[in-house]
């Protein structure tokens, strides 16, 4: 008996441990002042996969995912230790420039923020300050990333026209398409969808679904059943700790620690 359970063991620890780690996040912590707001956070997260960020208001989600493209250092009183490692490079080694790792990490932001420009010109912005200047070369990024972002077919027509006019969830796909032309390696997602309604929220998480093809990707939700319904893995965090990290099936059917089955049964939270 015992040596089965060992096995089942061992086999589901191969398991969790099958995929190639995008990140490696090792011992990292992260005050604000005195507010320590990540604690030893610790795993691997994987490539061309969906992997959630869940966990109550205030848990540190956003600050999280802000690490992964060190963009929370733009808060003044942000201190941290540990590592990040992206693709075997440190990401907090000053010589790793954070240009060049916000060109492999792109970020999708809650509410969609397109610049004051056409529809071409956001998605072209990008690719120009990477130097493409070709009209031509820039016609088939702006096409192959509103395709790839599944909204070339509802604005082919008015590429001209100023992206304010598009609804919330076309903006939101846009500034997907804004992401991919920089052709990242990762995509973070922070809520991409709780400013959207439904209709909209679905093709964000049918498309999230399409990208994971080609792109590994991070999203923070609140919504538990939009987790379940598109990751491949789930971190929960809670008071800036990780609770558990697993499969999204196990977490969801099957948890191993009562705070992570308190939160998904909306005991609190
Ligand atoms: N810019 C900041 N300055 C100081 N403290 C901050 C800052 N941003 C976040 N915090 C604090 O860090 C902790 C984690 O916040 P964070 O926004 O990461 O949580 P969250 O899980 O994303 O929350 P929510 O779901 O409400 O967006 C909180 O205690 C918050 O008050």
């Amino acid at each position: 008996m015992d040596i089965t359970i060992n096995k089942q063991m061992v086999q589901k620890n191969e398991k969790e441990q099958d995929f190639t780690p995008v990140f490696k996040i090792n011992n990292l912590n992260l005050w604000y002042g005195q507010d320590h707001a990540l604690k030893d956070i610790k795993f691997d997260i994987p490539e061309k996969q969906v992997t959630a960020i869940i966990g109550p208001s205030g848990c540190g989600k956003s600050t999280f995912i802000k690490t992964l493209n060190r963009m929370v250092e733009m808060v003044p009183i942000v201190r941290m230790s540990g590592e990040i490692m992206y693709r075997d490079k440190n990401i907090f080694n000053p010589k790793y420039g954070v240009e060049e790792l916000r060109t492999q990490v792109g970020m999708v932001f809650q509410k969609p923020n397109p610049f004051p420009k056409s529809i071409y010109e956001n998605v072209a912005y990008g690719p120009r300050i990477h130097g493409i200047k070709n009209k031509k070369v820039l016609d088939e990024v702006v096409e192959k990333s509103l395709k790839g972002a599944a909204i070339w077919d509802e604005v082919k027509d008015r590429l001209h026209e100023n992206a304010y006019g598009l609804s919330g969830g076309q903006q939101q796909r846009l500034c997907i398409a804004r992401c991919l032309a920089i052709e990242p390696d990762v995509i973070l997602m922070d809520e991409p969808t709780s400013a959207l309604d439904p209709i909209s929220t679905l093709k964000v998480e049918e498309l999230v679904q399409e990208l994971k093809k080609d792109y590994s990707i991070v999203i923070v939700t609140h919504n538990m059943q939009q987790a379940a319904r598109i990751s491949d893995r789930t971190a929960f965090f809670l008071n800036g700790e990780v609770v558990e990290y697993t499969d999204t099936s196990t977490l969801f059917s099957n948890p191993s620690d009562k705070r992570t089955e308190d939160y998904i049964t909306g005991r609190f939270g």
